[in-house]
């Protein structure tokens, strides 16, 4: 009997692999975290063989938590950090270099010079959604090709292959360098800067213009269908691996905003807030991003509009990890109560520049308003009060360009068990926040998209039935308070700006 679906989430600070049951509960969990590799300021890498290794023990992991084998599981979904780009000899196995993470900002140059051609930051922007900035995938490929010894030859040779983590990990499940499925879907492929966003087809113009082989590049299928089976002896060896979406793309899904107009927010290394556009396609005005939210099967493509913030659960563990101020992420709430507010301080952390909606990559982070009165709880405090100021410029955007004001956000993610961040959030949007019972909402989003390819879930209504509520928080803050924090915020973003100049 096949009870559970499996989901493999390959995060950017670990990979998990979750099993899940009929009502979409969590069975099982287990998680490995990898090295975060920063060669230079502004550089981030992952070593994709330990990720890959990683995957293969999480997978069993989970299976002997539960105390399950491969028969027992009716599928497997991948869901992925998205944008992160590797290049790998399809005859070896082994990437040409590290995989360079999404937060990475090398090829900030690459970028201006693209706009150079024509158009600006806008440049590709009708055909891709995006703005050009150094987060999406195509300019990290031009910069592996243009800076690795040989690397533009192999691939023009055909050796080479490019993917995002979920084609890796799918790659590698499917067999690897013996006939391992080279393969994505659209929701990955919308985040290269490389995909059409009407034909979901890669643009050879575009790819042209980045000097990326059209070979290099996987087949792009849809969300929910069967790519090939486990083939490595593992622990899933024989399942069918039946999804695949992009992290932020799945915890949409698994949050069962599946109709136009709902939206949900997620808390992890960044924030991502993601709005159902349906079959629409709406261009931002606003500085959002348009991707691809999900395409299921033959089903028609759905659309989403997306606020992304590079740096929000992530400032908390720089507080950790570099300034030792808290021993654990859990710790800042301690500090963050220990004073009534943030003391006048504002904490901006455009530590990869800002992303949504300001797209400058020449910001840098910086904490303004200190005086002697500021101490280690106002700090706490305004850490925590920048992923909400973030969450609210964001969702501002986001009722403007959709002309529909949210009037409640779902959320999820790691910092969402933080409840004076909570309270803080609905405080200063000014509408409730709420929080499902199942908060690993990416995995579970995987697993939906898996389980509805091979019928053990039937239709999307078996999603919205499995949903529940787990806690709400209301807004308690004054207008008059609301409005202050924020037009304070806004003046310390305009602080960060300009940081970084050409020559440097
Ligand atoms: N109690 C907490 N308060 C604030 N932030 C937290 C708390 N617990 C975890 N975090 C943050 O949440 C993030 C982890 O969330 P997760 O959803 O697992 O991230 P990802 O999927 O991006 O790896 C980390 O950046 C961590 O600093
Ligand atoms: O790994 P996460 O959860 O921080 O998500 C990263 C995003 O997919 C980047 O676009």
């Amino acid at each position: 009997m096949t009870s559970y679906v499996a989901a493999i989430d390959q995060g950017t600070t670990s990979t998990r692999c979750m099993i899940f049951n009929h009502e979409g509960r969590v069975v099982a969990v287990d998680q490995r975290e990898h090295e975060q590799i920063f060669p230079k300021a502004g550089w981030v890498e992952h070593n994709a063989e330990e990720i890959w290794e990683n995957t293969r023990r999480v997978a069993a992991g989970a299976l002997a938590k539960a105390d399950l084998t491969a028969k027992d599981i009716a599928a497997v979904g991948i869901t992925n950090q998205r944008e992160t780009a590797l290049v790998w000899d399809k005859a070896t196995g082994k990437p040409v270099y590290n995989a360079i993470v999404w937060q990475d900002t090398r090829t900030d140059k690459i970028v201006t010079e693209l706009g150079n051609l024509g158009g600006g930051q806008e440049r590709y922007r009708e055909k891709v959604g995006l703005p050009l900035a150094t987060y999406f995938s195509g300019p990290k490929i031009k910069w592996i090709l243009d800076n690795v010894d040989g690397a533009r030859e192999k691939a023009e040779a055909g050796d080479l292959i490019f993917g995002n983590m979920d084609t890796w990990v799918l790659w590698n499940m499917t067999g690897g360098a013996d006939g391992g499925v080279h393969v994505t879907d659209p929701t990955n492929a919308s985040r290269t800067m490389l995909m059409d966003l009407d034909t979901l087809q890669w643009d050879a113009e575009i790819a042209g213009e980045m000097g990326i082989p059209l070979s290099m590049l996987p087949e792009i299928r849809s969300s929910s269908e069967e790519y090939g089976k486990v083939r490595e002896k593992g622990a899933l060896a024989g399942v069918p691996i039946a999804g695949i979406l992009g992290d932020q793309q799945a915890a949409t899904f698994g949050q069962a905003c599946l109709s136009p107009g709902e939206a949900k927010n997620t808390y992890g290394t960044g924030n991502f807030m993601l709005l159902n556009t349906g079959t629409e396609k709406v261009m931002s005005q606003n500085g959002l991003l348009t991707t691809v939210c999900y395409k299921i099967g033959s089903n028609d493509t759905v659309y989403a509009l997306e606020g992304s913030i590079a740096v929000t659960g992530s400032l908390v563990q720089w507080l950790r990890d570099n300034l030792g101020m808290i021993a654990t992420a859990a710790e800042i709430e301690e500090h963050a109560r220990s004073v009534e507010d943030n003391g006048g301080a504002y904490f901006v952390p455009a530590f990869s520049g800002l992303f949504a909606p300001y797209w400058r990559s020449d910001a840098r982070g910086a904490i303004v308003g200190l005086t002697r009165f500021v101490n280690k709880g106002h700090l706490a405090r305004a850490v925590l009060e920048a992923t909400a100021f973030q969450t609210r410029e964001v969702l501002e955007a986001m009722n403007a360009d959709s002309g529909v004001s949210l009037t409640s956000l779902k959320v999820d993610g790691g910092m969402v068990v933080n409840e004076l961040l909570m309270q803080f959030q609905a405080d200063i949007l000014g509408v409730p926040v709420i929080r499902p019972v199942v908060n690993e909402t990416t995995a579970l989003g995987a697993a939906y998209a898996a389980g509805l390819a091979v019928g053990f879930w039937k239709s999307e209504d078996d999603i919205r039935n499995n949903w529940a509520q787990d806690k709400q928080w209301d807004p308690a803050m004054d207008d008059a308070r609301r409005d202050r924090e924020f037009r304070n915020w806004k003046k310390a973003v305009t602080k960060t700006f300009d940081w970084v100049a050409d020559e440097d």
